[in-house]
């Protein structure tokens, strides 16, 4: 072993700089998470949980939308609210990662914020439908991770929405009259729930998380010089 060479144990500067390279955001690149689902399948019940949950330490992409708020809505933190004008201004000049048409209103993702989070090594989290996964997979190739919920059933898919009661009777119909649609893209995901019980959810998608965290096709060079001085100990 060479005199400079660390022992596992030894309390040299040096284990300072390892520790550190060993940190979960530098040792890997971060990724995209997506969850999609029908209308009212739970995705965003799912996502505040996530978000919830601070050790799993994921940050949201916050979307632009045209679609009016709901009650139960904070502008600038479930989504920005905006006119269909700054919507197009936004995605003609190349200021959305992906956006889409979704039960007759405009969605899309701000590009930046989340170029920002991904630089730092860190995972974000979206709420967006089978459109916006696709575009998203199609630009960003592998450090995308997506997720289909499924309802136990339409019966259930109507209650829930009928129960959350934030949305008037017309706007159900439509959203559950393309629920069909939506749920014929599940073979695109790598990973699809049922989402029968919440919690028995939310445990499953943290599996994923942690799972897909440890990926070796993640590893950035830290991971490269840890096993390095691995491979130069006793
Ligand atoms: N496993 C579950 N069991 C029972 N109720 C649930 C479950 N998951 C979510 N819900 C409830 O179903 C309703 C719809 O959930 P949520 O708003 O999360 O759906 P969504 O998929 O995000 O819908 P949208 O696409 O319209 O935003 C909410 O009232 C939520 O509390
Ligand atoms: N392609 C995108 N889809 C999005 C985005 N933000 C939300 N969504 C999806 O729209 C529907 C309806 O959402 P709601 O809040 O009006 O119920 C749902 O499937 C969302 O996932 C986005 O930026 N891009």
């Amino acid at each position: 072993m060479p005199e400079d060479a660390q022992r596992v144990g030894d309390a040299a500067p040096g284990d300072v700089a390892l520790a550190e390279t060993l940190q979960d955001g530098a040792r890997r690149r971060g990724f995209m998470l997506i969850l999609s689902s029908p209308s009212g399948a739970g995705k965003t019940t799912l996502t505040r949980m996530l978000l919830q949950t601070k050790e799993l330490d994921l940050t949201l992409s916050i979307s632009v939308t045209t679609r009016l708020r709901r009650s139960s809505e904070v502008d600038g933190i479930h989504y920005s609210f905006i006119s269909r004008k700054k919507f197009e201004a936004m995605r003609d000049g190349g200021e959305l990662l992906e956006w889409a048409e979704v039960h007759g209103n405009c969605y899309g993702t701000p590009r930046e914020p989340v170029d920002k989070v991904l630089a730092e090594g860190r995972d974000v989290l979206f709420d967006i439908d089978y459109q916006g996964a696709q575009q998203v997979r199609q630009k960003t190739g592998a450090d995308v991770v997506t997720i289909f919920i499924l309802p136990p059933s339409m019966k259930e898919l109507r209650a829930r929405l009928e129960r959350r009661a934030e949305d008037p009777p017309d706007v159900i119909a439509k959203r559950l009259e393309n629920a069909r649609n939506e749920i014929r893209r599940w073979t695109q995901y790598d990973y699809v729930l049922v989402n029968s019980d919440l919690q028995s959810t939310f445990r499953e998608l943290t599996a994923i998380v942690t799972a897909e965290r440890s990926r070796a096709v993640r590893s950035t060079q830290a991971i490269g010089a840890f096993v390095e001085s691995l491979l130069q100990q006793d």
